[in-house]
């Protein structure tokens, strides 16, 4: 802010006392620039001041033009020849264009011409263009004395109203014609001398508010993690611990009944650790699994394949939640039987090629029901709710295979933005094969499900390519200015706004 216009705005109120109009006195600065030097003024109490506003009315184009050659209908009557002959409609048309109908209306009402034929003559000999008489006088004075006029000059789009700013400027209590420095800081070097006993101290303002602090953003997936957590807490789960992101090949593929053949083991679709390379002891079940793997049981044949432990005792990055899942259905099982909900949203990967919907690592939320007459109607019917919860409330199902699951649904959504159904996730009701050799009664059933959280998020925060949600790429603006990630409902605007006028209305007692 310049001092130079702060100084003038002192020595006018010293001399003049007040300043009435910043308009006039100050007529080459910018009213908000004006605004800048009392709003700063104001703040040391040096200065008063009230907004005056000023309706001006100002020349449009059209208006302009109509000025420098005369109104549309003063034109039409000049070149309408005096005499019974006149001049035919067509001629006016063809020289004036879209003007010749304006002009010839206001003129006929004028009673300046008229029609007789397919032409127009004159009813009278001299005419004073009264339209470019007005608009002259809305030019030089900003207004026109006759709301009439007004009226009519800006329903045929000749002027427009625009709303000026100006200030009354009074002195303040702490008045004076200097400017003083103030210091905003207690300095060291100030108390190492005397300068402190002499130093104008500035007020503290307790009203400004500080700097938008960078932190305290969620990140979308977070918030909708967080979200999905709370819905499934209202549902009555438990969450199931997540900690670890790398697990035996045996949590992750054989406790699952998943073969040891089977392709999704992989290198190019898991994540192998090679230190370490392969995990501790397996846990005591481990032998009922081999032999459920290779020679069935509990109805079924098994996979007649020889299984090794060392394959099972590999460590890979969790392919999916389900790793834990099997770990949390194997300790439950090792209490006494009740019903149990469970879930988690965490971490998973998988060694796929990265594009605009896929990155190798992503969050998977997995959720499995254990009761004795847990069946597929009732997870269809739960699933129904859950994502109802989550704001899908189309969904559907189609048959699909897992080796743990049995029957197993892919859960597809409507998507009204896409128009079209997306997949959304997997369920199914586990085999027997896995839950059995993990130590549950053959009355115990267990449904699960699983889903990407990427997916919903994005579909929630409107974001197309996943790398703006995860990754380098991500923009912390994005992540800041995103509905999703407020945590207050209002705008930094409006909350700024809010303060400003809690501010305003506070009493000062700055300088007494
Ligand atoms: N593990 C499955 C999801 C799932 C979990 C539980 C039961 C059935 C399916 C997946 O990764 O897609």
């Amino acid at each position: 802010m310049s001092d130079a216009l702060k100084l003038t705005i002192l020595k006018t109120l010293a001399t003049d006392g007040t300043i009435e109009n910043t308009a006039v006195a100050f007529k080459d600065t910018s009213s908000e620039t004006v605004l800048g030097a009392l709003k700063s003024l104001e703040s040391h109490e040096m200065v008063s001041y009230q907004i005056l506003t000023t309706e001006v009315w100002t020349i449009e184009p059209e208006g302009q033009d109509q000025i420098e050659s005369g109104s549309y209908e003063a034109r039409i009557f000049q070149a309408v020849p005096a005499g019974e002959q006149g001049i035919a409609i067509s001629e006016l048309k063809a020289k004036f264009g879209a003007a010749a109908n304006l002009g010839q209306g206001k003129g006929f009402k004028n009673g300046w011409i008229k029609k007789n034929g397919d032409n127009i003559v004159r009813v009278v000999d001299t005419i004073v263009d009264q339209t470019k008489v007005d608009l002259e006088i809305v030019q030089a004075t900003g207004t026109h004395e006759s709301k009439e006029t007004i009226k009519d000059l800006k329903r045929r789009n000749l002027i427009k109203q625009n709303k000026f700013f100006s200030y009354a400027v009074a002195k303040g209590t702490c008045f004076s014609t200097e400017l003083k420095k103030q210091e905003a800081d207690l300095t060291v070097e100030m108390l190492k001398g005397d300068a402190w006993k002499s130093a104008e101290f500035k007020q503290f303002n307790f009203e400004s508010l500080g700097i938008n602090p960078r932190g305290g953003h969620l990140h979308p997936l977070l918030k909708v993690r967080e979200e999905y957590r709370q819905i499934f807490f209202e549902m009555g789960f438990t969450e199931m611990p997540t900690n670890n992101y790398a697990e035996s090949a045996f949590w992750n593929f054989d406790a699952l009944f998943v073969p040891q053949q089977h392709s999704a083991r992989e290198l190019q679709d898991t994540f192998f650790l090679s230190d370490p390379l392969v995990s501790g002891e397996l846990p005591d079940i481990w032998e009922t699994v081999k032999n459920v793997h290779e020679k069935g049981g509990y109805g079924s044949i098994g996979y007649r394949a020889s299984w090794s432990e060392n394959e099972a005792r590999k460590l890979v990055l969790r392919t999916h939640t389900t790793a834990v899942s099997s770990q949390m259905l194997y300790a439950l099982a090792k209490e006494p039987y009740r019903p149990a909900k469970y879930f988690s949203i965490d971490k998973v990967y998988r060694n796929e090629s990265v594009d605009d919907t896929h990155l190798a690592e992503f969050h998977q939320l997995e959720g499995v029901i254990v009761d004795k007459n847990m069946s597929l109607g009732r997870l269809i019917a739960f699933l129904d709710v859950f994502f109802k919860r989550l704001g899908i409330s189309n969904i559907r199902f189609k048959p699909t295979y897992n080796p743990y699951t049995e029957p197993s649904m892919e859960i597809f959504g409507w998507h009204s933005g896409l128009d079209k159904w997306v997949e959304l996730g997997n369920s199914g009701m586990f085999r027997p094969e896995m839950l059995r050799p993990l130590g549950l009664e053959e009355d115990v059933q267990v449904a699960g499900f699983g889903l990407s959280l990427e997916r919903p998020t994005m579909i929630k925060c409107g974001i197309r390519n996943i790398r703006e949600l995860v990754g380098h790429k991500v923009d912390l603006d994005t992540i800041e200015d995103n509905p999703a990630c407020r945590l207050d409902k209002r705008t930094f605007i409006e909350v700024r706004q809010a303060a400003e006028e809690a501010a305003r209305n506070k009493v000062s007692t700055a300088c007494q």
